[in-house]
């Protein structure tokens, strides 16, 4: 079976892109896992697929599958290369719309120059939300990794976050902490993990070690997430400059029950077709 898909980047974070209006498709993990290999298959960090809309009041619904074929609740940089790709492949005329995902409704916006901007939702803060154990929503919450002491903070975008503050973001160890934090027990949905160094109230360098996919050189959601923690811990100002390996994010959140939204670009690097082989494909 032929499928269209494209393949797009959000500050070096990558998708393949498909749309699911007019191509009817069931992608299992283990056929997202051989179209995610960088070697045998496309190579991306996610998959994003675009699907009828389910209610009157949105326009589309939006999946997202981690390259180990797990999906998952949220993709900010992905969520700017929807919008750019609905509206290039003619699906979609309106500058903004409003886009159904596995944890609420966003809003993404094609500005007048190459960025996309996005109200991400109203952050959530709850152990119960996130998901974390621990008995109440604090600004700060001590985890212990192998007998030493780090101190997070735990943000949902629609998927967990736990964010630490760090000094330099180049000598922190993400490598070797982040995977620990990642499957850490007290996340039993695992979690994607944020190196902050916080440069001046207006200023953040970023570095995530994603749920699933390991770090990638930029984070959308994880970029909003730490922004709103480093303006819950009073490190911050209401706009800030996220700074990551892959480029710029602009970050907004005016605290307590407002949305967060994001702004930055969306590229599409090319467009392709790919012959999925077997029965289950069969047209
Ligand atoms: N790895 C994430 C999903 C992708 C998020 C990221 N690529 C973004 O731009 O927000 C998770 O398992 O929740």
């Amino acid at each position: 079976m032929k499928i269209q898909f494209s393949k797009m980047q959000g500050l070096g974070n990558d998708f393949m892109v498909i749309d699911g209006v007019n191509q009817q498709i069931k992608l299992s993990p283990d056929t997202i896992r051989q179209l995610g290999d960088r070697h045998f298959g496309i190579g991306f960090d996610q998959l994003l697929l675009v699907e009828p809309a389910t209610r009157d009041d949105i326009d589309f619904s939006y999946r997202i599958f981690n390259n180990d074929g797990s999906e998952v609740e949220q993709c900010g940089n992905g969520a700017r290369c929807f919008a750019r790709f609905v509206h290039d492949k003619g699906l979609s005329l309106k500058q903004e719309i409003a886009v159904e995902t596995a944890r609420g409704v966003i809003y993404p916006r094609l500005e007048n120059n190459d960025n996309v901007s996005v109200n991400m939702g109203v952050p959530q803060f709850a152990p119960k939300e996130i998901p974390f154990i621990a008995d109440s929503d604090q600004i700060i919450h001590p985890l212990d990794i192998d007998g030493t002491n780090f101190a997070i903070s735990v943000v949902s975008m629609g998927n967990p976050h736990a964010v630490q503050v760090v000094a330099d973001v180049e000598t922190a160890p993400i490598a070797s902490i982040g995977p620990k934090i990642e499957t850490h027990p007290r996340f039993p949905a695992k979690v994607n993990v944020g190196f902050m160094q916080i440069i001046s109230r207006d200023e953040i360098r970023l570095r995530v070690f994603e749920r699933a996919a390991g770090e990638t050189l930029a984070c959308g959601t994880g970029a909003c997430a730490a922004v709103v923690a480093g303006i819950r811990r009073g490190l911050l100002n209401p706009l800030v400059r996220v700074i990551t390996h892959g480029g710029e994010l602009s970050i907004a959140w005016g605290g307590d029950s407002q949305a967060v939204w994001m702004t930055g670009p969306a590229i599409t690097v090319f467009d392709g077709i790919i012959n999925l082989q077997g029965e289950e494909y069969a047209a």
